[in-house]
């Protein structure tokens, strides 16, 4: 079974990722893992540590000759930040006049129920783990789980299409969302240029407020053939493992499949993706679809047409202009805590859900073909490509 996770804080030594269950032969390309990272740190609205950071995976153990051998992989990311906070957050007992206490909770940050949960006298160390900083080890491990997909065909990558009011006008196609994929620089990943501007405006204005904003981002996979996931057993259902998977990600407070949120207010046959005859040469079955409401899944199981999630965040809840709260030491409202703090994220919060979606499909398929070497997982791939093209 594909498993992987993840150890590590915010400002510690290094993340830590552990990956198990990939089959022996597939080709790592470190370049490949380097660019996820980069893109999950790019975007417009972020703050003072991406500057700071320069995130690269040191793969530890079970790659050898540029190709994984079976064994789990383990892997870490270095927190230039962490020279700062030797003295604040050592491991040892340390001096404890430096601690740098998190003196008042952050609503909508997991602060206080942290605080309370494991007993602590301020937030510090619940932050340093609540941190999406951790989403640096999710997009280093899915990276590996995309260069298998990547051998059978399957592309996952993600586009924004709302920041705050500012929405996406029209449909996208695949092309445009791959072509972002390659952008030298990455502003707010929206496929349309009038409308990232639109996007671009919504962000300077809580730059100047000191407020933050939310948005949604949606996570396409392309070329997965009809079958993944299951509608046998609730726990195997491809909808479902996803919306865990991107409903995990910080700050994500709700997860769509396809059309699901519009189509539940609309008419049955409005909805549903008419079936056609009419496919090409060059897809998985003759079967054909007038549209993609369903999002590429029905029953659970993959349909053939795009896989489409959208996650829909919540504004970043550190603000430069704080909420009321309450100090852990006096108990008197004092203003929440301010160090410092993206004001947007939505651009790699998709490239971080883009990580989840391809290890949630990357398991299902491992599942369903096996396979201890890539070419034993492609023998029984193909082979199933061959049954469903003869259907
Ligand atoms: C890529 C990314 C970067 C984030 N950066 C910040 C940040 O700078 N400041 C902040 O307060 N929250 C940030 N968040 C969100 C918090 O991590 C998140 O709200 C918090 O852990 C509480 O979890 P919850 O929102 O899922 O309930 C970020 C989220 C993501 C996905
Ligand atoms: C470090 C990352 O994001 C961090 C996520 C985060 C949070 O509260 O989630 C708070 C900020 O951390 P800091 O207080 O050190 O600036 C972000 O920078 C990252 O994405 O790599």
């Amino acid at each position: 079974m594909l498993r992987f996770s993840t150890a590590g804080e915010s400002h510690g030594e290094s993340l830590v990722a552990l990956v198990s269950g990939l089959p022996a032969g597939v080709p790592v390309d470190q370049e490949f893992i380097s660019h996820e990272l980069w893109r999950r740190q790019r975007g417009y609205g972020r703050g003072g540590r991406m500057r700071i950071e320069r995130d690269a995976a040191h793969i530890l153990s079970g790659v050898r000759h540029g190709k994984t051998i079976g064994s789990p992989i383990a892997m870490t990311i270095a927190n230039n930040d962490w020279k700062n906070w030797t003295e604040i957050l050592p491991v040892e007992e340390g001096d404890p006049s430096k601690h740098k206490a998190v003196a008042s909770p952050r609503p909508g940050h997991a602060d206080l129920a942290g605080a309370l949960k494991y007993n602590f006298p301020d937030a510090r160390y619940v932050l340093e783990r609540a941190s999406a900083r951790e989403s640096t080890a999710r997009v280093a491990s899915g990276a590996l789980a995309k260069l298998l997909l990547r051998e059978l065909g399957v592309e996952v990558l993600s586009h924004v299409i709302r920041v705050g009011k500012a929405e996406l006008s029209r449909p996208a196609q695949w092309e445009e969302i791959a072509a972002l994929s390659q952008k030298e620089e990455i502003l707010l990943n929206c496929v349309d240029a009038e409308d990232e501007a639109r996007m671009k405006a919504e962000v300077d204005a809580v730059l100047r407020t000191g407020d933050t904003v939310g948005g949604v981002f949606e996570v396409v996979v392309h070329g997965l053939p009809p079958g993944i996931g299951t509608h046998i057993n609730w726990d195997e259902r491809l909808d479902g493992l996803l919306a865990q998977a991107v409903m995990s990600l910080q700050a994500v407070k709700a997860v769509e499949i396809g059309r699901g949120v519009t189509a539940a207010e609309s008419l049955g046959s409005t909805v549903h993706d008419a079936i056609g005859y009419e496919g090409s040469e060059d897809d998985f079955t003759k079967f054909s679809r007038e549209h993609n409401n369903a999002g590429g899944i029905e029953g659970g199981i993959s349909n053939g047409e795009n896989v489409v999630v959208r996650g829909y965040l919540k504004p970043i809840s550190t603000l430069r202009r704080p909420l009321g709260s309450v100090s852990f030491e006096t108990r008197e409202p004092v203003k929440a805590a301010y160090e410092r703090s993206d004001v947007c994220v939505v651009p790699a919060a998709g490239v971080a859900a883009e990580a989840m979606v391809a290890l949630a499909v990357a398991r299902l398929v491992l599942e369903k073909f096996g396979g201890d070497s890539l070419p034993e997982l492609e023998r029984n791939y193909n082979g199933y490509l061959e049954q469903i093209r003869a259907y």
